[in-house]
């Protein structure tokens, strides 16, 4: 789960970068190894600056004013393909056909055959192991079959339609052809979120910007309205204050992935109907239903503490619903990013460390059940607990809004091992016992679903793999998941080969 955004301002005398940029920072929770800009100005000429780092650092005030034009995309990023290496930083460039750019969020499972196919059909070089550079290559495949010196809509339809028959996995992606528009898509199942509004502007004659992004809430303050989902199977062509819509694919079912809701997206964020706060209330609200069951109705728990930020929100509702006091003892150092997308478990633990402090008083001789969105890992769960204990806590209670994560991650959340997920090989009472608590308590599979389901019609399932081990694209072989466990697991990343360092924060399309 990266963040992508791309944006047309009907005023070709403006220049859109500024406002990407604000967009990225809405979007930053959604990846922090690089960050990255391109947009496309006069003659059809792009403009670029990458690297890694957050988006501030990467783009400072001087790097976004030589980044010219009406019309850019930008991306956050949080490897689940490659390496962190500053040349898979997004988005990636081809110059054939056209000039082709493509920011990715997702993750492609049959990049093997895709790169094969690239290499030896159709001899396009790959510079890096990202199964993004792999999506634009395909889409620029696609277009170049036209034979023709300029596109149109229809080519560009027909390239993604052909692009869904051959890139398995999960896809939402903005593209932007040189001269011609910015083109967002999204994968049959629409198992990554993206949405799009328009905001009118101030000319005389009525015509308005338009804006797609992962989440609903970086449109929201940048002001555009009319805000709604890019449909699974859909493509969006945005050219010169025009826009066409057309679903390619409308026999995939809808699966938007349901770990958005419970730790991805921002809370005040809609995705696909459901709005992310509403969801995460609701979790709570079922997951007290289960404490009761454990624990009964009367039991020993003196108080309700979250585990800054995601649970936040959770935590409050499940305290609620059991009529416990709801209190914050851990105070989040507010300068740190998220953890669970750091890369390296090591880096992971130690900055839990760095993160969160305990306050004693909320600990010292009390009985506490510690309510977090999800465990993965058990990184945060653990050090929690330790804490929690040390700050003189009797008994530590643990709930989880997420049932247990068994299986591996395919479509864009690093979860590449099952060795690496605490759930996946032990019992409840053995999870419990490698954290250190005196319980753990899991939200069941159908109270997750039934509390993002309600408030929607559209959506009958979700993708859930990582809860019950279900590909819904159908074709995951035992065989993918195993080189992906050897291949990305902690240990072998801790000494990758690396790809070449060619790309640095640079501006190479400038003029
Ligand atoms: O079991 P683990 O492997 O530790 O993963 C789960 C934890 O990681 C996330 O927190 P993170 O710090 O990334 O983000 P947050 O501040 O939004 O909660 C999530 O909210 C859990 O706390
Ligand atoms: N989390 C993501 O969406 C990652 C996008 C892409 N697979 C990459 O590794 O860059
Ligand atoms: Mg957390």
């Amino acid at each position: 789960m990266c963040g992508i955004t791309g944006l047309v301002l009907a005023d070709s005398t403006n220049n859109a970068a500024p406002e990407i940029l604000e967009a990225l920072n809405m979007l930053q929770h959604r990846g922090q190894d690089s960050a990255g800009i391109v947009t496309c100005g006069q003659r059809g000429r792009f403009y670029q600056c990458k690297g890694n780092g957050m988006a501030n650092e990467v783009l400072n005030q001087e790097r976004l004013f030589e980044l010219k034009g009406n019309m850019g995309l930008g991306h956050v990023r949080y490897p689940t393909a490659g390496t962190s290496n500053s040349s898979e930083a997004q988005p990636f460039y081809v110059n054939s056909p056209y000039g082709i750019t493509l920011a990715h969020n997702g993750n492609l499972t049959n990049t093997a055959e895709l790169g094969e196919f690239l290499d030896t059909d159709v001899h396009r070089h790959l510079n890096t192991d990202s199964d993004s550079e792999i999506l634009l290559n395909m889409f620029a495949t696609n277009l170049d079959k036209t034979g023709k010196r300029r596109i149109n809509e229809e080519d560009v339809f027909n390239a993604i339609s052909e692009l869904y028959t051959q890139c398995v996995g999960g896809y939402a992606c903005v593209s932007m052809i040189a001269g011609f528009g910015v083109i967002a898509f999204r994968d049959p199942n629409g198992i990554r979120p993206m949405c799009i509004g328009k905001r009118k502007t101030l000319s005389s004659i009525p015509s308005y910007d338009y804006m797609v992004s992962s989440e609903s809430a970086a449109l929201e303050a940048l002001e555009f309205v009319d805000i709604e989902p890019v449909m699974p199977g859909e493509a969006i062509i945005i050219s010169k204050n025009k826009i066409v819509r057309r679903r390619l694919d409308l026999k995939s079912e809808y699966t938007p992935c349901i770990f958005e809701y419970v730790y991805f997206a921002r809370p005040d964020s809609i995705i696909d109907g459901i709005p992310v706060n509403d969801a995460r209330m609701a979790m709570g609200e079922n997951l007290a239903e289960t404490v009761k069951q454990v624990l009964g109705e009367n039991n020993d728990i003196d108080s309700v503490i979250p585990v800054p930020d995601t649970s936040r929100i959770i935590a409050l509702q499940l305290s609620q619903a059991l009529n416990l006091p709801y209190r914050e003892g851990f105070n989040k150092n507010r300068y740190v990013g998220r953890t669970f997308i750091m890369p390296g478990q090591e880096l992971r633990r130690k900055t839990v460390r760095r993160k969160l402090n305990a306050m004693r008083y909320e600990f010292e001789n009390k009985n506490v059940l510690i309510v977090d969105d999800s465990i993965v890992r058990g990184t945060t769960s653990r050090e929690i607990i330790q804490m929690a204990r040390d700050a003189g806590a009797k008994k530590v209670y643990f709930a989880s809004a997420a049932p247990p994560v068994k299986y591996q991650n395919v479509y864009g959340i690093d979860m590449p091992s099952r060795n690496e997920l605490i759930a996946a090989y032990n019992t409840e009472d053995e999870v419990a016992e490698i954290l250190g608590a005196d319980k753990v308590i899991y939200q069941t599979i159908d109270n997750l679903e039934k509390a993002c389901k309600q408030f929607t019609t559209k959506i009958k399932k979700f993708e859930m793999s990582v809860f019950d081990g279900v590909y819904v694209t159908g074709n995951v072989s035992k065989k993918y998941l195993e080189n992906l466990e050897q291949e990305r697991n902690d240990s072998t990343r801790s000494s990758p080969i690396g790809s070449p360092n060619i790309s640095g924060i640079d501006n190479i399309f400038k003029k």
